[in-house]
């Protein structure tokens, strides 16, 4: 049964008596602004306690690091969810045009391989025997010994290659004007030296360096965000953009069938299982979400940000203040410094290291068998294990916590699942068993030894396994790794 408004004993409670004289509600209209202003100037009074703690304490500062592509910007962006709402919102339609982008990646290194395919009789890469299989898990054959059968083309791979070629130059437009954090192919640092050290390059950072922190995917971002009411932005530029947006948009929404049926075709599977590609673990990988992203209405998902890749360009810092929630935590602000991670950005690092409360360093556990992207002849792995190693040692990080994320760890059991094995790919891990579990001690055992021998005064050893596109696994982590921050830095400023 419906309840009436008076029903309500709260309304009821402070509800004015029914038989009020004009003087009995100015008696009471007085009281009441009175509890008001009275309750305001409480309000005042502990936001201005809280101002005036907030500036008494330092902020905590935390630094991302890891090799390209290992999740430091999608580590941070598990922290902006949480706590920048309003700022994630904001920025969640920009990211349509680079998961439109990484979408159309794929989709264009899928017609590459098809072309190629097609109209040069290539060689084709064949899977050596297990036993045989030396550090690459494939290897050049020539032709002659190739394939038991040859793939056979068909008018749909010419009709699908004609359809879809426009997306080419989607792609281009999309990535000029995305910059250069757009591109991934980039130039190799000096080998042998994971974190290479130029010379000066202990100062602070020169004023040029501290302006490319606005660069990167949060600038790069600010491209597509319809800017309401900035004065800059003329109507027309504003115009320009919206059209440009609504002409991408269209061009997929017009390929949405075909890039389906390419992707779904089972002489492209083939193609693919031939050259031992897997796309299903690159980065920026929504092959298999081609009807909801080529949609005229997409809208990207908490998960599509998070699966998106937009590499960082410099050194990029995002602050927050951490306003409710636990105890400890709560009134503190956090700086997080993210760093692109490529050879050739690594030097950039240090100025960072002389104030900062905490690493958190990200390895790409799954990458056991890959190469880095900048320098083909350096395993994944092995760069991961290098890096690690340079920074326990750094005299000047002995005090600093360094906190380890092996993180991938979705991709490391898709891998194993997959039936790579690990022995193959790292000669150390002998004959133990391949799977998931044992790979991962191994790999944490390996990590954990690293630090034991290379830093210059014992070190506590803290490490999480995670997989940071599970947004909610990760929040988990990062309110211990949050925790275990804080009480050191209060720790080292005696506040605690
Ligand atoms: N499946 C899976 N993908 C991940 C994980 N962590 C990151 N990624 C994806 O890997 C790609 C690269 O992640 P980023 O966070 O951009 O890597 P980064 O370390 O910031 O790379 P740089 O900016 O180049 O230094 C993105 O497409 C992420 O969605 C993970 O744990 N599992
Ligand atoms: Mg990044």
């Amino acid at each position: 049964m419906a309840r009436s408004f008076e029903d309500d004993p709260l309304t009821a409670a402070i509800a004015p008596p029914p038989d009020e004289t004009t003087e009995q509600k100015e008696v009471r209209e007085r009281a009441e602004a009175e509890a008001r202003r009275v309750s305001d100037e409480i309000d005042e009074q502990l936001r201005n306690e809280r101002n005036a703690l907030r500036r008494r304490r330092p902020p905590v500062k935390v630094l991302l690091l890891g090799q390209s592509e290992s999740g430091k910007s999608t580590t941070l962006k598990n922290f902006q969810m949480h706590y920048s709402t309003e700022l994630w919102q904001e920025e969640r339609s920009s990211w349509r045009a680079i998961v439109q982008l990484n979408l159309i990646r794929s989709v264009v290194s899928l017609l590459d391989l098809l072309d190629q395919a097609m109209t040069t009789p290539e060689p084709i890469r064949l899977p050596l025997p297990e036993t045989s299989r030396p550090q690459t898990s494939e290897r050049l054959l020539s032709s002659p010994r190739a394939p038991p059968s040859a793939i056979e083309f068909s008018d749909i791979h010419r009709i699908l290659r004609l359809r879809l070629a426009p997306l080419r130059g989607v792609q281009q437009d999309l990535e000029r004007r995305l910059g250069a954090a757009a591109e991934e192919v980039i130039t190799a640092g000096p080998r042998n030296e994971a974190l290479p050290l130029p010379p000066g390059a202990r100062e602070r950072p020169a004023q040029e360096f501290a302006v490319r922190s606005r660069d990167g995917w949060r600038s790069a971002l600010e491209r597509f965000r319809p800017r309401n009411g900035d004065a800059q932005d003329t109507a027309r530029a504003a115009e320009n953009r919206l059209r440009k947006v609504a002409e991408v948009t269209e061009v997929i929404a017009g390929c949405g069938d075909d890039m389906k049926a390419l992707w779904e075709d089972p002489v492209m599977k083939e193609l693919l299982a031939r050259k031992k590609i897997r796309m299903e673990d690159e980065p920026g990988f929504f092959l298999n979400d081609i009807e909801r992203i080529a949609r005229r209405d997409y809208e990207p998902s908490d998960d599509d940000i998070v699966h998106a890749r937009l590499r960082t360009l410099g050194v990029q810092e995002y602050r927050f203040y951490v306003e409710q929630g636990r105890s400890l935590t709560a009134g503190h602000d956090w700086h997080m410094f993210d760093v692109g991670g490529t050879r050739s950005s690594r030097a950039h690092w240090y100025p960072y290291f002389d104030d900062v409360d905490a690493i958190i360093f990200l390895a790409p556990i799954s990458c056991f068998d890959e190469r880095l992207r900048e320098d083909r002849r350096v395993n994944r792995l092995e760069d991961s294990y290098m890096l690690w190693q340079t920074l326990c040692s750094l005299p000047l990080l002995a005090k600093t916590q360094i906190i380890l994320f092996l993180n991938k760890c979705d991709l490391l059991e898709r891998k194993l699942r997959a039936g790579v094995h690990v022995r193959d790919h790292v000669p150390s891990f002998g004959d133990r068993s391949n799977d998931v579990e044992t790979v991962k001690k191994y790999f944490q055992t390996h990590f954990k030894e690293i630090a034991k021998q290379h830093s210059p005064e014992p070190r506590r050893f803290y490490v999480h396994l995670t997989s940071v596109v599970d947004t909610r696994a990760t929040a988990a982590t990062l309110r211990t790794v949050e925790e275990g921050i804080l009480r050191a830095s209060l720790r080292r400023a005696d506040l605690l």
